[in-house]
């Protein structure tokens, strides 16, 4: 291989007439533009030279592909020039003209992992054999694309609608087993006899002992025309319901119609003409952005690049067996990991475990688990009433109510009772870890492992560290974090760390307006067509008054000058309304826990503003949604641009992933920072600087870091500098 190119394809002829063209780019093999060049060459090869009568296709080291190089996609977004001038070269030209048409049969061997483009070269074969356990799909649209090399036109021909749909649209990968079931592939075979197999399966089919298919064609599996445009209508209805941002996901099912009802050449055209549009969107930049952001978390300077190996983690002990506890437990034995859990007395060890297995029996109910894997897992944790058994675990994670003095307490008896190697990691969502263990003599290992409710579903795991945890510890916590399948990301110390930081002004702001005189439910109306989950106001009522005022009340510690209070949270509070627990909070809430707005809300609004003195500004009460969500984001933003220039977080590109895992920021839009970019960081400034003029000093007031930005017009992005809290 070249030192300057970007993998390679090789070709074997053996001396039964079968070329072996195998797919080398490591680590997934993916297909960049050196390797698709390289295959084209060998294919052109192949078909050309007398002694070769049938080709195989496979990958190296076991995998398939991964895809088209997503890399190089990236690189065409930002200008880069395509690498091939005349439109469907590679889809229409090579893979279906020259490939599936020629007179010499191919089969795809696969193995590990066939996605993408991967797969759509597969599809272009005249048969795939596939291992029991690779993994098989179409995921172009959760990178806002579509298939661009014929899958949109072959999958549905191969499958059937509805399961093609369901693939591409919802991204779903199946395993080798199930594609052979629904027809995807041709047979099931072990490794090691692959690629073997494969080449006595081009041979039949040169030999006429096996039919040669050529999936573009196929019709068989295709429903009625009548009825397939029933199923296209049915899927565009509900992405239009449940993804109204989402475009891409309507241009898909043009682009699968126009294959059913115009013939699959012309739908292989509409793919290439839909392609650039695709690619170019704000959407595919945001989710290709959000691709690498989050395989970048993992990579932390200090920590991942000096050397040191992850220590095994063989046991773990959780401290309370709360909400935060309970999930955490059953995240862990989800992952193997063998737990004991501690809590004070038996009743509360009792409710703790029963809350672990009401976490996994909902696994079961909804078909994720058998009884017998229950019962395998739940068998990995033990319940206990004091420390005794602390003495051979190697990570101890604290999960108990936020109480300062109980926590440092606590962390002296771990230090008595744990083994001196063991990771002491807290669960606080915003106490400072240099207070946690002040009074140990263990501050190197003290991190702080911040996991978001509910902690066997939510993805993120913030890292916290301070000026004297070791990059062992990170490290050691990092690996634990990628083996439960969360997204860990490294941060520093400070109250409320970076998620819970940069999103307090979230409710704040939205508590400010409302106070004003912006209608409560339009925020949250505003917020959630911009693609959160929920807005300010229904988050409170699920998150609880008592968490929420809690909260603030330690930002308000820390942040005096920009810590909006409102009373209107509680004032509801005193009166017996505290979220969605007492089924009044913002909302009123039915036995189904569905949300209604309460019209007697405005009698605590106008209450709350009276305390506050706060007076209604007519041009807040008729905001339009774009005004909301920049008066309730940019504070947010504002804040993350704190984090950022304290060096709370490493890169920019770590507070995108927070926010979409932590706090269901739309990965569309690419996450927090991403997004503000898109806007422009003089155009963030202006606005705040002027409602902090006419609305709020303090509150709406830049930060440094985004006025020297502004002032630039650099990117929020742009690396940092002089950051304080690194390793
Ligand atoms: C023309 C076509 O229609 C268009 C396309 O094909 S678009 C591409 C479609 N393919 C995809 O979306 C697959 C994206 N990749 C994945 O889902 C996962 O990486 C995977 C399932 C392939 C492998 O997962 P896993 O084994 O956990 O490894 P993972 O850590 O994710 O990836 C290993 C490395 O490969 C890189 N990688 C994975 N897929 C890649 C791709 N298609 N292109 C470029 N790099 C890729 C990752 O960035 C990562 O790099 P890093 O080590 O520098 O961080």
């Amino acid at each position: 291989m070249g030192s300057n190119t970007e993998g390679q394809t090789v070709m074997e002829v053996g001396s039964d007439g079968v070329a072996v063209i195998t797919i080398i780019n490591p680590p997934v093999n993916s297909i960049s533009y050196d390797v698709l060049n390289s295959l084209i060459e060998n294919l052109k090869q192949a078909l050309h030279r007398d002694d070769v009568k049938a080709l195989v296709f496979t990958g190296e080291k076991g995998k398939f592909s991964g895809g088209f190089d997503i890399n190089a996609f990236r690189r065409l977004q930002s200008g880069r020039k395509a690498e091939y001038s005349r439109p469907g070269y590679a889809s229409v030209e090579i893979l279906t003209d020259t490939l599936e048409a020629a007179h010499k049969p191919s089969v795809a061997a696969i193995d590990g992992l066939a996605l993408g483009g991967g797969l759509e070269i597969a599809l272009a074969c005249h048969a795939r054999l596939s291992t029991p356990t690779a993994w098989l799909g179409l995921p172009e649209l959760k990178l806002g694309l579509v298939p661009a090399f014929g899958g949109t036109q072959r999958l549905p021909r191969l499958v059937g609608l509805t399961k093609a749909l369901e693939m591409m649209l919802a991204s779903k990968q199946v395993k080798g087993e199930e594609a052979f079931t629904l027809g995807l592939v041709d047979a099931i075979v072990s490794p090691s006899e692959l690629v073997k197999t494969a080449r006595q399966w081009a041979l039949d089919i040169a030999e006429c002992r096996r039919p040669r298919v050529a999936s573009l064609y196929k019709t068989d599996k295709l429903e009625p025309l009548g009825k397939a445009k029933e199923i296209l209508k049915i899927s565009r209805e509900q992405a239009r319901k449940q993804a109204p941002n989402l475009k891409h996901l309507l241009v898909c099912i043009d682009v699968i119609e126009e294959g059913i009802v115009s013939g699959p050449r012309a739908g292989l055209w509409k793919e290439v003409d839909v392609f650039q549009g695709v690619l170019h969107s704000e959407t595919s930049k945001s989710l290709i952005h959000i691709f690498y952001a989050e395989h970048g978390t993992s990579k932390v300077t200090g920590v991942t690049d000096i050397g040191l190996v992850p220590r095994r983690v063989k046991k773990v002990a959780i401290l309370g067996g709360g909400l935060m506890g309970s999930g955490i437990a059953t995240a862990l034995i989800l992952s193997n990991y063998p737990v004991i859990l501690k809590e004070v007395n038996e009743k509360f060890l009792q409710a703790g475990i029963g809350r672990v297995r009401a976490n996994l029996q909902s696994q079961v109910k909804k078909g994720k688990m058998t009884q017998e894997n229950f019962d395998k897992t739940i068998s990995l944790l033990r319940g206990v009433l004091d420390y005794e058994n602390f003495r051979d675990v190697d990570m101890v994670i604290e999960a108990v109510i936020e109480n300062l003095s109980l926590k440092q307490q606590i962390f002296v008896e771990l230090e008595k009772y744990c083994p001196p190697h063991c990771i002491l990691a807290t669960n606080t969502s915003t106490i400072d870890l240099n207070l946690i263990g002040e009074r140990t003599k263990s501050q190197h290992r003290i991190v702080g492992a911040h996991f978001f409710s509910p902690a066997h579903i939510m993805p993120l795991l913030e890292i916290v560290h301070t000026k004297h945890t070791s990059p062992q510890v990170i490290l050691d916590l990092l690996d634990v974090g990628k083996k439960i399948k969360k997204t860990p990301v490294v941060v520093g110390n400070c109250t409320g760390f970076a998620v819970n930081r940069m999103f307090f002004p979230y409710s704040q702001s939205a508590h400010l307006l409302v106070e004003r005189g912006a209608n409560l439910y339009q925020i949250d109306n505003a917020i959630t067509k911009f693609g959160m989950p929920m807005g300010p106001f229904r988050l409170s009522d699920l998150v609880g008054f008592g968490t929420s005022l809690a909260g603030r009340a330690q930002f308000s510690q820390s942040y005096p000058e920009r810590t909006y209070i409102s009373m209107l949270m509680s004032l509801l509070q005193e009166d017996g309304r505290a979220g969605e627990s007492t089924r009044k909070g913002y909302y009123l809430y039915d036995d189904k826990r569905k949300a209604k707005p309460d019209p007697e809300i405005q009698k605590y609004i106008e209450k709350a503003r009276n305390i506050s003195g706060a007076s209604i500004d007519p041009k807040l009460e008729k905001l339009q949604e774009k005004d909301i969500v920049e008066m309730i984001f940019f504070p947010v933003v504002n804040e993350a641009c704190r984090v950022l220039a304290e060096g709370i977080a490493y890169k920019a590109a770590d507070l995108d992933v927070a926010s979409v895992k932590g706090m269901g920021f739309p990965s569309y839009r690419g996450g927090l920072i991403f997004w503000a970019d898109s806007l422009g960081s003089k155009y963030i400034h202006s606005k705040l600087e002027e409602w902090s003029s006419k609305i709020h000093g303090e509150f709406f007031k830049p930060c440094a870091y985004l006025a020297e930005r502004a002032a630039k017009g650099a990117p929020l992005s742009s690396p940092v500098e002089q950051a304080k809290a690194r390793l």
